[in-house]
C-alpha cells in the first residue's frame, strides 16, 4: 500500500496515498471569524478549543464500562474493516441486496471486552445514539457539553433541530466509506485520531452514489482502493480534501459535503460523537444554485420517478431514454 506522509496539528501520520490528489482544510481556533465565516459558507474547517465535548473529554473505555450502564448498544461487524452504511428500511425492495455488514446488540461492558480480546479477526464498530439509558455521570457530561456554543451555531447558521448525537467507538484502521449526509454535522473527536476524505458536493458527477432506492443511497459505488475507471471514468477527475480530527478537535461537516472517515491504525480505538443537525428550511430560493441545492434536486427527481414508475426495475431504462443523445 502506497503510504504519504501528512502533518496535521503539528503532529506528523504516515497516510494511505489514493489516487486523486487532496488539499488540507483549514484548522482554526473556534472563535476565529474565519472559522465563522466558513460555517456561514458551508464549508468543512477544524475547529480547536471549543470544549464541545470537554466534559467528556475523560471517556474512555474503562469510564464508558463504568457510567453506560446496562443498556444495548448497536455493534456493527465487518470482515473487511470497510463499514459501507445501509438503509434497512430498503431491504425489503432489494430481495437480492447482501448487507456488508452484520449488527448485533450487546451491553457496552460485552463490546469492550470483545475489543481487548485482539485475536478476533471480526472488525467492530460501535455506533449508538446518546439516550436515557445511560448512567447518571454520562448523563452529566452529557449536560455539560458546550450547548450554548453549540445551539449559537444553529441558530447563526439557521439549522434546523439537532436530531441526535451518535457515540461512535471504533477499532483502529476501521473505515466509514465515501457517502454524503442529509444533515448538517458538528463532529467531535474525544480518544484517538480520524482522518476525513472530504469531496465538495460539486463532486457528485465523480463519485457515482447508488441509486437513490437501493440500500446505499448516498453512498458512492466506487471502491477507493480498486476504482473501476471503465464503469466509473469521472472518478479519475476526482479532487477532495482532507483532515485529521484528534482529541479535543470538532470538524464542522457541512451537508452534502461527501466523507470517507478512517480510524487510524497505530493510535488505538476511536471515541467520537456526532451532532446532526436538520437542513434549515430554504425560505427563499437565490440563484445560482449551491451545488447542494442541485444535489436535493436530483434526489427529489429521482425519488418522483420511481414512485411514478412503481418499478425501479424500469428506472434505468427510463432515466437513459431521458438523457442518451439528448442531454448526453
Ligand atoms: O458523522 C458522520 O457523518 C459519519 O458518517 C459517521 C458514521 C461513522 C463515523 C466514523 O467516524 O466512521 C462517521
Ligand atoms: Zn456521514
Amino acid at each position: 500500500m502506497a503510504t504519504v506522509e501528512g502533518v496535521y496539528g503539528g503532529k506528523r501520520f504516515n497516510l494511505k496515498k489514493y489516487t486523486f490528489p487532496t488539499q488540507q482544510i483549514p484548522r482554526l481556533h473556534y472563535r476565529d471569524p474565519e472559522a465563522e465565516r466558513l460555517i456561514e459558507s458551508g464549508q468543512p474547517v477544524v475547529l480547536t478549543d471549543s470544549e464541545l465535548v470537554g466534559s467528556a473529554y475523560h471517556w474512555d473505555l474503562a469510564y464508558l464500562c463504568s457510567n453506560l450502564g446496562s443498556g444495548q448498544y448497536t455493534v456493527y461487524s465487518s470482515e473487511n474493516k470497510k463499514f459501507k452504511y445501509y438503509d434497512e428500511k430498503k431491504l425489503p425492495q432489494n430481495k437480492d441486496f447482501t448487507p456488508p455488514t452484520s449488527h448485533s446488540d450487546m451491553t457496552f461492558q460485552e463490546f469492550a471486552s470483545k475489543l481487548k480480546k485482539n485475536n478476533t479477526s471480526e472488525c467492530l464498530y460501535l455506533q449508538q445514539p446518546l439516550n436515557d439509558s445511560v448512567g447518571k455521570r454520562v448523563v452529566m457530561d452529557f449536560t455539560n457539553f458546550n450547548w450554548s456554543w453549540a445551539n449559537e451555531q444553529q441558530r447563526k447558521n439557521r439549522w434546523g433541530p439537532l436530531t441526535s448525537n451518535l457515540l461512535l467507538v471504533g477499532m483502529e484502521g476501521v473505515i466509514t466509506p465515501a457517502h454524503y449526509d442529509e444533515q448538517e454535522n458538528l463532529f467531535a473527536q474525544i480518544q484517538g485520531y480520524k482522518r476525513f476524505l472530504l469531496f465538495d458536493p460539486s463532486q457528485f458527477e465523480c463519485l457515482y452514489p447508488y441509486p437513490i432506492y437501493h440500500p446505499h443511497d448516498r453512498q458512492s459505488q466506487v471502491d477507493f482502493d480498486n476504482p473501476d475507471l471503465d464503469k466509473f471514468p469521472m472518478f479519475s477527475k476526482l479532487k477532495g480534501y482532507e483532515a485529521i480530527v484528534g482529541p479535543k478537535d470538532v470538524l464542522y461537516l457541512p451537508m452534502y459535503w461527501w466523507h470517507q472517515v478512517e480510524s487510524l491504525p497505530g493510535y488505538g480505538e476511536t471515541i467520537s460523537i456526532t451532532f446532526w443537525y436538520k437542513a434549515a428550511p430554504t425560505m427563499k430560493v437565490v440563484y445560482p444554485l449551491t451545488a447542494g441545492q442541485k444535489v436535493a434536486i436530483m434526489r427529489n427527481i429521482e425519488k418522483m420517478i420511481a414512485e411514478a414508475l412503481n418499478d425501479n426495475t424500469e428506472m434505468p431504462t427510463f432515466m437513459r431514454t431521458m438523457v442518451q443523445g439528448r442531454y448526453t
